[in-house]
């Protein structure tokens, strides 16, 4: 990576404010996951032992610029203070003169988690003066967000111009894995896409139809490319108006001599539901009050095939409407072929993939899983990220 990093400052005895994406699963109050919390440690540890006073900032949710009191950060301080085995001090603003006090408290060492940054309204207008009264917290900037680094915020691009800015730990392994896929790949490169809809997964299909070996669809999308192929898919999730898009996306494989695969089968269900009567036609029979909520068990073995002959596999989307059992052996299938594929490199687009690998127990067995939904899609788009952006070049 071209940006500097937290080894490239000198942080001893000075404030730090460090962007974190603390947006995790929460429930009455709880949090679900706090995979977010621990995969940021590794940075605050290091920011904590180089004797810098720690001050964290984070959004969760979408409050759009009002306070919301479920969306208060305490849960996450509590589970941060057990996490490292120290009391992290809350505040309840994220700037200002209470928050100034508190950080002159502070000793080297100490952690501070400020509140929910999207209680403000400057945060998602990337406002130039909230930018600059985070800044005024601090001495340097670390961003190492990756989750939000696709958003050009007050938190996570604006304070980056008036501190010094260098990239965390998270930040710079989640832009090398992802940066090395895509430049330098390993080969054969299988991309996995799926997901509910092809509107939101064009840009990736795009810009890795350059770059892959094997591109793999499965999902509610893939229905839109059986219908491109001439097939009748029922009540299958169906995007009319990307049918063109879809066809001109294989004819794009064939040039470019990418193997495409899409179902064979499928299984399909008499309506939208856990308990729905279900059974396994193969793709060009999908009966028309019907709809395929999973792929079939041949396309399973099909895609296991590829997975298991290539060297690197990034994955995003799931195969089926997973949440459901009825539905989930085609990701479940996905997810334990790259688990038993130890030869295979597996990289986890963020969002609903890394959820299904956590479900079926299997994310130990992932070589990464990206924090980033949004951002890890973007990553894949080609697009430039605000947030790394920003950061001091080497
Ligand atoms: N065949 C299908 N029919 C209907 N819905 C489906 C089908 N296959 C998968 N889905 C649904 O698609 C949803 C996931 O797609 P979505 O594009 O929202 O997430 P994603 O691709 O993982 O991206 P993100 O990172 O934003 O979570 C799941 O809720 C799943 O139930
Ligand atoms: O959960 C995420 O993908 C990130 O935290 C970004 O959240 P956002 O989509 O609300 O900006």
């Amino acid at each position: 990576m071209n940006k500097k990093t937290v080894r490239d400052v000198d942080v001893r005895g000075k404030r730090v404010f460090c962007r974190v994406d603390f947006n995790v699963p929460m429930e009455n109050g709880a949090i679900t996951d706090d995979t977010r919390i621990r995969a940021a440690l590794p940075t605050i540890r290091y920011l904590m032992e180089q004797g810098a006073k720690v001050i964290l900032a984070s959004h969760l949710g979408r409050p759009k610029g009002k306070v919301v009191e479920e969306l208060r950060l305490n849960a996450v301080a509590r589970r941060l203070s057990e996490l490292l085995g120290k009391n992290v001090t809350k505040t309840d603003e994220a700037y200002g003169d209470a928050v100034k006090e508190a950080i002159s408290k502070m000793n080297e060492g100490d952690v501070l988690l400020l509140e929910n940054v999207r209680f403000y309204p400057g945060e998602e207008k990337n406002d130039s003066e909230l930018a600059k009264a985070f800044a005024e917290l601090a001495d340097i900037y670390v961003n190492d967000a990756f989750g939000a680094a696709h958003r050009a915020h007050a938190s996570t691009e604006g304070i980056a111009h008036y501190l010094p800015a260098v990239a965390g730990f998270l930040m710079e392994k989640e832009i090398e894995v992802l940066g090395k896929a895509l430049s330098n790949p390993d080969r054969p490169f299988t991309a996995i896409i799926g997901g509910a809809k092809v509107k939101d997964k064009i840009g990736v299909i795009e810009n890795l139809l350059n770059k892959v070996d094997n591109l793999i669809i499965g999902g509610g999308l893939a229905y839109t490319f059986v219908k491109a192929l001439g097939h009748e898919i029922g009540k299958s999730l169906l995007e009319e108006d990307k049918i063109e898009l879809a066809k001109s996306f294989m004819e794009k494989a064939k040039e470019k001599g990418v193997n495409f695969y899409m179902p064979v089968d499928a299984v399909v269900a008499d309506r939208f539901a856990k308990d729905a009567n279900t059974k396994v036609v193969a793709i060009d029979a999908i009966p028309s009050d019907w709809e395929a909520l999973d792929i079939g068990p041949k396309t399973r073995e099909l895609y296991r095939d590829v997975i298991m002959k290539s060297k690197l596999v990034v994955w995003n989307g799931p195969m089926g409407v997973f949440e459901m059992d009825a539905f989930a052996e085609g990701t479940k299938a996905v997810a334990q072929a790259l688990a038993d594929a130890v030869d295979t490199y597996s990289v986890i687009g963020g969002g609903d993939s890394a959820a299904a690998v956590e479900k079926f127990g299997l994310a130990e067995k992932m070589d990464h899983i990206s924090t980033g939904g949004g951002a890890s899609l973007e990553f894949m788009e080609g697009k430039q990220l605000p947030g790394v952006v920003a950061l001091n070049d080497k």
